[in-house]
């Protein structure tokens, strides 16, 4: 393993990237990535969300071969498994998103890139050649922008637009604000230039202000320049109507992203989205929301009761659910899919990866996620993904 002969690390578990990375970071970065928001309580029930869930072994089954491959909007992906979109990833290493799309390439998995990248989209699409990958949308109050983002995306062949909908403000992330977030002078967010955008670097609350970008300042916007950048960007007036309007504008599928409610769901189906993303934006916006794994089960049962026949064909619309928040084992990925998704996506780990091993790093991630997500299929009796079903888990509440 290329990161194993890079200062003898030699990890064995997703936490072991995590304790290095945090010595490789610096104190903002780290800051930066490892945060959730206020008292963080949302960001540790992620983790412990899953201690609660039990699985229940199949014996005697024949799992001398395990087959993990997965459809999704059309395409395959060798693994139920997909790299969330995180931001400004040039913070972890130099060669950033760039780095992560090359990996998730070789593993075979979709890569998801964030509005916020520190790597301009063509050239991560450039880098990462036929490798699938979706981009992910911020909605800007300049909704011209907005619209040029997703023209750029559609060129550059990326295969689905995921729009977030848990950010219509920053989250207060205390770490950023005793930090006094902000990017290193060497890196921009790539996606814009000056001239249009006027922000590339972020911007503090004083000069978001004195060049007239509007928003309401409050202390957090003092602190942390990201807080700022996003409080006088971002369009906080996002309503269902946005989802029929970017619809209207692109061919490609629409995912919605920070679904975690059963009737944001439904009413998501009913806008036509491709998949929902049930998510808490990883701990980071509203703390005291639920994990997604302990919401995913009600929303699998509001879909599955109220189906939505297809008026052509008779058939159910199916609408793909994916899942994130927490995931750092192969029997997490196992769990998600028993309660009901089909996609399961990691946010943190593989920026774990990064900052340990730049390309390397990411694949060695995403390889130890197969390899834990292979053998918890085997221990519990399952050869195929497509077989996972409800019956491999017991919710606490639910009798032995
Ligand atoms: C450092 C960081 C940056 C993120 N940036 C974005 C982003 O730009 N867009 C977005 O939709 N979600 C973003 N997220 C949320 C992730 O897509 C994902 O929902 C979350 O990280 C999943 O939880 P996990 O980190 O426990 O796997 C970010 C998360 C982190 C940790
Ligand atoms: C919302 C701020 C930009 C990136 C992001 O989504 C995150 O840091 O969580």
């Amino acid at each position: 393993m290329a990161v194993s002969a890079n200062g003898g690390f030699h990890p064995i578990n997703l936490d072991d990237y995590e304790a290095t990375a945090k010595e490789r970071l610096t104190t903002q970065a780290h800051g930066y990535f490892s945060s959730g928001a206020n008292d963080q309580w949302t960001l540790r029930e992620n983790r412990e969300a899953f201690n609660r869930i039990r699985l229940r072994p199949r014996v005697l089954n024949d799992v001398s071969k395990v087959n993990l491959n997965t459809s999704i909007l059309g395409h395959t992906s060798t693994m139920p498994v997909l790299v969330a979109p995180t931001g400004m990833q040039k913070l972890a290493h130099p060669e950033g998103e760039t780095a992560t799309a090359r990996a998730a390439r070789e593993v075979g998995v979709p890569m998801t890139l964030s509005t916020m990248s520190t790597t301009p989209l063509e050239e991560v699409a450039e880098s990462s050649g036929k490798g699938l990958r979706f981009f992910q949308l911020y909605v800007f109050q300049q909704r011209e922008l907005t619209v040029q983002l997703i023209k750029r995306a559609e060129a550059a062949g990326y295969s689905a637009i995921v729009l977030t909908v848990d950010v219509p403000a920053m989250g207060r992330r205390e770490a950023d604000l005793r930090n006094h977030f902000t990017l290193p002078p060497h890196l921009t967010l790539a996606n814009f230039d000056e001239e249009t955008h006027g922000a590339t670097r972020l911007c503090g609350a004083r000069e978001a202000a004195r060049d007239g970008s509007g928003g309401d300042f409050g202390l957090a916007d003092t602190k942390s320049a990201l807080s700022a950048y996003v409080n006088s960007m971002y369009d906080g007036s996002l309503t269902w109507k946005t989802i029929d309007w970017l619809k209207s504008i692109t061919a490609l599928p629409v995912i919605v992203k920070g679904i975690m409610t059963p009737e944001d769901a439904l009413l998501a189906r009913e806008h036509g989205v491709s998949a929902i993303w049930v998510s808490n934006h990883g701990g980071r916006q509203l703390d005291g929301v639920d994990a997604p794994i302990t919401v995913l089960p009600s929303i699998k049962q509001a879909l599955a009761e109220k189906p939505v026949m297809e008026s052509h064909f008779r058939m159910p619309t199916r609408m793909a659910i994916w899942v994130d928040g927490g995931v750092r084992r192969g029997s997490d990925i196992l769990k998600a899919l028993a309660l009901g998704a089909d996609m399961v996506a990691v946010g943190r780990p593989v920026l774990w990866g990064l900052a340990c091993g730049g390309q390397q790093g990411v694949v060695d991630v995403l390889s130890m996620i197969r390899e834990e997500l292979t053998l918890a299929m085997k221990l519990a009796g399952c050869n195929d993904v497509k077989k996972v079903s409800r019956q491999l888990v017991r919710l606490a509440h639910e009798p032995v």
